[in-house]
């Protein structure tokens, strides 16, 4: 697994954040456009030339492959190409605002026309996506290191509606590795969607230890600059 530290202050991600942020948002309102709009072809094409070529405007200078995921000298995940919760990635729920207290994490999402399954209902996978993050939120934060989901068990109590919604997750126990998370999506009238899983930390990601030691190494390097 690609596991790299970064060295950048929180007022950088902050910096960096406030201009990607709001592109993300826009990729988002064009999902959401070119779903809804009634325009005519003529006005369909035109729009198609003027996305391509902001894409290849985008594409003068690129990452190879998708994003990674980096952590910061503070362990802060950044994950922005993550297609749950990236801050780069349009096609992510905006989720971005996840709370986290002593193994439990919670979430408020708005989901639009790009997320339904059924008609004006949430896909189920896309439920199944939402769930899983915040389940391995909830676990990765007790655990100081990102878990992997091993086994998902999902319930559909019934339809969920697109529009707003909360979540949340919580740490049943702990096994070794392993974790035990349970959690629900709900509308005002209650949950839709339940759901357990089995978080498991990989024997292969780097121990704490490990990454103390990466991070000693960083500021031992600013000491000698
Ligand atoms: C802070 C930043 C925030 C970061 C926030 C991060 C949030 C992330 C949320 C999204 C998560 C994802 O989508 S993750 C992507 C989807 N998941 C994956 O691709 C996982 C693919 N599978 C794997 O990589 C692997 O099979 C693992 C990691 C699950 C387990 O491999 P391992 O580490 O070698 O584990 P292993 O030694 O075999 O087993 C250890 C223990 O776990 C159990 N175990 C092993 N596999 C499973 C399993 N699938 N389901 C249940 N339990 C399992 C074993 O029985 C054993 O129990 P015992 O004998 O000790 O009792």
């Amino acid at each position: 697994m690609n596991f790299r530290l970064v060295d950048l202050s929180a007022e950088e991600i902050a910096q960096q954040l406030s201009v990607v942020e709001p592109l993300t948002d826009s990729v988002r309102g064009l999902i959401d456009a070119v779903i809804r709009t009634e325009v005519d072809d003529d006005e369909l094409n035109a729009a198609r030339e003027q996305i391509d070529a902001i894409v290849a405007r985008l594409r003068t200078k690129q990452k190879p492959g998708s994003f990674g995921v980096q952590f910061t000298r503070e362990l802060s995940g950044l994950s922005w190409g993550n297609a749950a919760v990236g801050a780069r990635n349009g096609i992510a729920p905006p989720m971005r605002i996840v709370h986290h207290e002593d193994g439990r994490a919670t979430c408020d999402v708005e989901l639009g026309a790009a997320y339904e399954g059924p008609g004006g209902l949430v896909h189920g996978g896309v439920s199944a996506m939402l769930i899983d993050q915040l389940l391995g939120e909830a676990a990765s934060v007790g655990n100081g290191l990102p878990c992997f989901t091993g086994t998902l068990t999902v319930k559909y109590l019934r339809p969920t509606p697109l529009g707003p919604l909360s979540m949340s997750a919580e740490t049943v126990r702990r096994e070794g590795r392993k974790i035990f998370v349970r959690g629900e999506i709900c509308t005002a009238d209650g949950p839709t969607v339940t759901a357990e899983a089995i978080m498991v930390s990989p024997k292969e990601l780097p121990s704490r230890d490990q990454i103390m030691k990466l991070r000693a190494e960083l500021a031992a390097q600013d000491g000698q600059g």
